[in-house]
């Protein structure tokens, strides 16, 4: 699914300058890979499409990476869920207020990963409980899922 992103906000965006030089997905990181998620109905989702450089076997996509992006899509999407579930806008209009890092990170591969496509990365909020937000995760080649993932995020004292 091709996602119309003209009148969206990426959630990586959205973080204040300081803390946007992740290397997964800061825009102040010049040499990143800029990951971009959006809050579309409820979910989260990221397109990626990885270099050729990050090849497991031929033809298809090192599994590093795709933890590297699946953590960075984690991340942000429960910076956005808490911010939905506090009623701070993902419009654009102010940066957010919250910051999460990775406390855990479980990947499952379940089908090798075709490169040369663009991966489609979704997001589903598990539950949150005070600092801890657990978010359920999916990677998608050309439709079908070939990782799963789930991370624990812990929201960043102010
Ligand atoms: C990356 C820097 C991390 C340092 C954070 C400090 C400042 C950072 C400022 C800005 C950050 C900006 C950008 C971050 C960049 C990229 C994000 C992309 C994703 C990543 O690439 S990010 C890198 C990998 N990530 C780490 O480098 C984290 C290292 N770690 C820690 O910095 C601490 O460990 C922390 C902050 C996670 C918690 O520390 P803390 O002192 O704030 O809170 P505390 O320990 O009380 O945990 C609170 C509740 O989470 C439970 N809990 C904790 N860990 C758990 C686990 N593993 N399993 C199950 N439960 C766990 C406790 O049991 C407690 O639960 P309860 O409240 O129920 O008792």
């Amino acid at each position: 699914m091709k996602l119309n992103t003209k009148n969206l906000k990426a959630i990586q965006d959205l973080y204040p300058d300081e803390l946007a030089h992740c290397y997964g997905c800061g825009k102040m990181n010049p040499n990143g890979f800029h990951l971009k998620s959006y809050m579309v109905d409820n979910e989260t989702i990221a397109h990626f499409t990885p270099e050729p450089k990050y090849t497991a076997l031929p033809g298809s996509v090192y599994g590093g990476l795709l933890a590297s992006i699946l953590d960075c899509h984690g991340t942000g999407s429960a910076a956005a869920f808490v911010c939905e579930n506090e009623n701070i806008p993902l419009d654009g209009s102010i940066n957010i207020p919250i910051r999460c890092v990775t406390a855990s990170l479980k990947v499952d591969f379940k089908a090798p990963t075709q490169m040369g496509v663009a991966l489609e990365l979704k997001g589903k909020l598990r539950s949150i409980e005070g600092r801890k937000i657990w978010v359920d995760m999916t990677l998608s080649a050309n439709g079908t899922i070939c990782a799963s993932g789930e991370i624990l995020a812990i929201r960043l004292k102010d």
